[in-house]
């Protein structure tokens, strides 16, 4: 299988590591482009044995899916650069934010499979929470290819298109949410003076527990906080602050806005179709 990224920045180089570890295809197999950062071509081709190369007709050609993974202020222009480039027999695949499969189908003028999906940064490590949909010219083939490759790096829903602004909104962006919960865990420490080995090791683990306990326990969220509570307890001294400063509130408010930015990222920049 050949697989082809256009775009080699956060989410490019996240699912890569992800399909190298999981072996999906040779590393030759994979190739990859940007706009002009020859340095971290380079450096991707040391780090993964993957091919790089700045000729579309050989990113593309012969290509089992293209995954476009640049910016959404970006798409316009590279959406251009490799129109001459897209058959029908393409298999295109966006991970773009806010952008829908419709602006790219009238950017690319060719009815090609098109599949828009929200990865996240956890791919690296084979966790990522993924969604995807299809445009009609998809075939089962290329739905169960795509399914397989996305499924390789984490879990993967499929899911109707007006669904991916809220989605990216909750897992496309949601590890930076707890890599910023654990930001403040850090500085919480440190003011402790506690040893930032170990309580950065107290703190990975807390996190991962959690995760596993919601993931197995069959239990609720609120449910599960509930046991941690002892009356009078320390967890309750906590949590009465974070209620105070009405943090579940916050958090509901950073989901709202990542989805309204989301949305606004399709109309300002959907709006530039030339
Ligand atoms: N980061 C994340 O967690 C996630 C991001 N996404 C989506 O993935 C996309 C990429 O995000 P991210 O990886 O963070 O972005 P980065 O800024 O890290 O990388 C963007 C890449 O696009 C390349 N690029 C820009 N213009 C062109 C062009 N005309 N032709 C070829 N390559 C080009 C850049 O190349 P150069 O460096 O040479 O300019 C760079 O390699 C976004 O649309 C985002 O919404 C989706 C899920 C998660
Ligand atoms: O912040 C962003 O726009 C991208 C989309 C989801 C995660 N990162």
């Amino acid at each position: 299988m050949k697989i082809s990224f256009i775009g080699a920045g956060s989410i490019a180089e996240a699912m890569i590591a992800g399909l190298i570890e999981k072996n999906i295809c040779n590393r030759e197999n994979i190739c990859i482009t940007n706009r002009n950062n020859k340095l971290k071509m380079t450096e991707l081709e040391e780090k993964f044995g993957i091919s790089t190369t700045y000729d579309m007709n050989e990113l593309i050609h012969n290509a089992d899916m293209v995954i476009f993974a640049v910016k959404p202020k970006d798409a316009n222009e590279a959406l251009d650069k490799i129109r001459p480039y897209i058959s029908e027999n393409t298999f295109f695949v966006s991970v773009m934010a806010g952008i829908s499969i419709e602006f790219i189908t009238d950017k690319l003028k060719t009815n090609c499979a098109i599949a828009r999906a929200m990865p996240n940064t956890s791919a690296s490590v084979g966790k990522s929470a993924t969604a995807i949909t299809f445009n009609p010219f998809a075939s089962n083939r290329q739905k169960e290819m795509a399914l397989s490759i996305f499924s390789a790096i984490g879990i993967t829903e499929e899911v109707e298109e007006r669904q991916m602004d809220a989605i990216t909104a909750l897992s496309g962006s949601g590890p930076a949410y707890f890599y910023y919960m654990v930001e403040a865990m850090e500085r919480a420490a440190e003011q402790f003076g506690l040893e930032k080995d170990t309580s950065n090791k107290l703190i990975i683990q807390t996190l991962l527990g959690a995760a596993e306990m919601l993931s197995v326990s069959g239990k609720k969220a609120a449910d599960l906080r509930q046991e941690v509570t002892s009356p009078g307890g320390t967890t309750e001294a906590g949590i009465s602050v974070l209620q105070q400063t009405e943090m579940q509130e916050a958090f509901v408010a950073c989901i709202q806005a990542a989805y309204e930015q989301s949305k606004q990222l399709g109309i300002m920049y959907e709006s530039k179709i030339t």
